[in-house]
């Protein structure tokens, strides 16, 4: 028996696609997307409008020609990041958001904001113009617990920068507790993301058994009852949450390291594992609204004009457990269940 949804083409508002040989291999798993905000933490960050035009092009050079993604643009802020130049890039489309890293954070995260007074400027300019932040949300305070990270982000920078910047608009990135999901859900004017990982695992997929480095991603996930309350959220059909996949790919060798960098591959089977999910939760008619209909509405542009079929069959979608990447090879995030959800695109 096989069953059929037809829904919008999905953006992806959330996505590393890296650069060099990287960029090369990845570019194509991320198919299925209308759009992707790309995320500007490169070696060294994308932090000027001509950087990021110069790394759109790339993207551009990269995709095979049958592959239709938009790649939206984003800058990374520093202490020294010129208001007038993002103002400028915004305004003539080169950019369409500015993401925020605590510095030290995550991966290549060096050049984030240690002092957040310092980019208050820029962050007032950006209010006035319109220009959405995306922000990662963990403090970086070594005092504090890995697993409290976010919810002391949202006491101690969140709330504060939102209150003192009225009429900026946020996107709360990866939200991975309960904490974040209520935030969110007390707030006007404000988005968060989900990745499709964070729906799936909670941290002892990453510990129980033995160390899984391929699930160990920022923020890390949580255990099961904030995972739960993604899943609610998700699939409530609420609009300020929307995908995001945070598909983040790294080589398999600085993965499986004694100092593993964080970050999971989900591009090439993220629609089947939603739609999985979805399904799994009875939601499956709120899944269009999570992909391709929420985000689009908070970053103000028209959702996709065209759609993707997604056909549930008794056989399960066979995705690559790995990647070629130059002469490195990426892991595929596994599910850990059989996706019985296959794509169809064109519809
Ligand atoms: N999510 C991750 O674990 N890693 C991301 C960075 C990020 O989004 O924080 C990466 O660039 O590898
Ligand atoms: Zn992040
Ligand atoms: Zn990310």
């Amino acid at each position: 028996m096989t069953q059929t949804l037809t829904i919008r083409r999905p953006d992806d508002w959330h996505l590393h696609l890296r650069d060099g040989e990287m960029l090369a291999a990845v570019a194509s798993y991320s198919r299925h997307f209308g759009r992707a905000i790309i995320m500007p933490n490169l070696v060294p960050p994308v932090v000027t409008g001509a950087q990021a035009a110069a790394y759109r092009d790339r993207i551009l050079a990269a995709l095979p020609a049958d592959v239709t993604l938009r790649p939206l643009m984003t800058l990374y802020l520093t202490e020294g990041t010129d208001p007038a130049d993002l103002v400028a890039a915004h305004a003539a489309g080169i950019i369409t958001a500015v993401k925020l890293y605590p510095a030290g954070a995550t991966t290549n995260s060096a050049s984030g904001v240690r002092d957040f007074d310092k980019v208050r400027p820029v962050l007032e300019a950006m209010a006035e113009a319109g220009v959405p932040l995306c922000m990662h949300g963990e403090v970086t305070d070594p005092t504090v617990d890995i697993f409290d990270r976010e919810a002391a982000f949202i006491e101690r920078v969140l709330d504060p920068v939102r209150r003192a910047t009225p009429g900026l608009r946020v996107v709360m990135e990866h939200i991975t507790t309960a904490d974040g999901v209520d935030y969110v859900m007390s707030q006007r004017d404000m988005g968060a993301t989900i990745t499709t990982h964070h729906l799936v695992i909670n941290r002892n997929h990453i510990l129980a058994g033995g160390i899984r480095p391929h699930y160990y991603c920022l923020p890390v996930a949580k255990r099961e009852t904030h995972r739960l309350a993604l899943r609610r959220a998700a699939t409530s059909g609420d609009d300020r949450f929307f995908l995001g996949t945070d598909s983040a790919p790294h080589p398999d060798k600085a993965k499986e390291s004694a100092c593993g960098c964080a970050g999971c591959f989900t591009a090439p089977n993220t629609m089947s594992i939603l739609a999985q999910v979805f399904d799994e939760d009875g939601a499956l008619e709120r899944l269009e609204g999570f992909t391709s209909l929420n985000g689009p509405a908070f970053y103000r542009l028209p959702p996709n004009e065209d759609h993707i079929r997604l056909v549930k069959r008794d056989a399960p979608a066979l995705y690559p457990t790995h990647i070629p990447a130059g002469a490195e090879t990426v892991t595929v995030f596994d599910p850990g269940f059989p996706l019985l959800w296959h794509v169809e695109d064109p519809a």
